[in-house]
């Protein structure tokens, strides 16, 4: 895993958009091999979608041909309400781009069978041959989409309910009136993130500060679901300072000193994919 530290929130969505950017035209996708994107909501990739807009309006990257699918959606909200995740999506990032809405896969919260929505949801991703790179951010209790603490690490696309402290959290999304947030989710699960070739986090904020210390410096663990990632062989998280205030000097001086090294690893990685290789083989930690 490598952790990469910026500055402030928006050096870190400069840096994931730059990365996303270059990961989406090394790639050179067509209609015939289009490049399988995993997003989320939440304030934290607001940054990112800022710079990937900037770079499709610079005509520096298109969305033609890649295809989306997010991580989660409340149930029971009406896609038109604005703090849905499809209006939210539509919003921040896809009526900017020049992605088709057929490309575009959002869980239906408000289907009649959600359980069969879930197994559709998987059985598409794996249609597409699977997700290239899930962008993801996290809750304060450490959750990856909304997989709440002691989510299975082997789950999959499903309902959940949602935590007391998420409801209490997202609550300042619906006039801080906690009756009005939803109590349910659709999500993917831990290992339908864990099966992308590649992930990519981003923690800002204080507020993160124990989740992503329990995740990167303690062990696998349910209770905080990104802690998961320790099992991925592709796995990067990109944090502002204020992410790290819990931990230990020494972890972010470590991260610090290889992230020069990852680079030209990274390079090594790019070449291989351009020349044809499709897997990752070893992983990048
Ligand atoms: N389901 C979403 C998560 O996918 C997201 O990571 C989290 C953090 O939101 P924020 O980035 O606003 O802190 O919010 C919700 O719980």
């Amino acid at each position: 895993m490598r952790l990469i530290i910026r500055d402030d929130a928006p050096a870190v969505g400069e840096y994931i958009g730059n990365y996303i950017s270059k990961r989406i035209n090394d790639f050179k996708p067509t209609p015939e091999k289009r490049f399988v994107l995993g997003l989320p909501t939440g304030s934290s990739p607001i940054p990112t979608y800022k710079r990937l807009i900037a770079l499709v309006k610079e005509g520096k990257l298109s969305f033609k041909n890649v295809v989306t699918f997010n991580m989660d959606e409340y149930v029971g909200l009406p896609e038109d309400h604005p703090e849905s995740y499809h209006a939210f999506m539509f919003r921040e990032f896809f009526s900017h781009i020049d992605i088709p809405p057929e490309n575009v896969n959002i869980l239906n919260g408000n289907a009649r069978d959600l359980i069969g929505e879930c197994n559709a949801y998987e059985a598409k991703i794996k249609k597409y041959g699977g997700i290239e790179l899930f962008l993801g951010g996290i809750g304060e209790d450490g959750h990856i989409a909304f997989n709440e603490p002691g989510s299975s690490l082997s789950s999959r696309t499903r309902i959940k309910t949602l935590a007391y402290d998420t409801i209490l959290a997202n609550a300042r999304f619906f006039n801080n009136d906690i009756a009005k947030v939803p109590r349910m989710a659709l999500t993917v699960g831990v290992a339908t993130v864990l099966d992308s070739r590649e992930v990519i986090v981003v923690v800002t904020g204080q507020r993160k500060a124990l989740a992503l210390s329990k995740a990167i410096e303690e062990g696998v663990n349910h209770l905080w679901t990104l802690s998961a990632l320790q099992m991925h062989p592709w796995a990067l998280i990109v944090v502002d300072e204020d992410a790290t205030a819990e931990l230990h000097v020494k972890t972010v001086k470590y991260f610090k000193s290889i992230e020069r090294v990852q680079d030209e690893v990274e390079a090594m990685h790019a070449e291989f994919r351009t020349t044809g290789g499709k897997d990752i083989v070893g992983g990048m930690e």
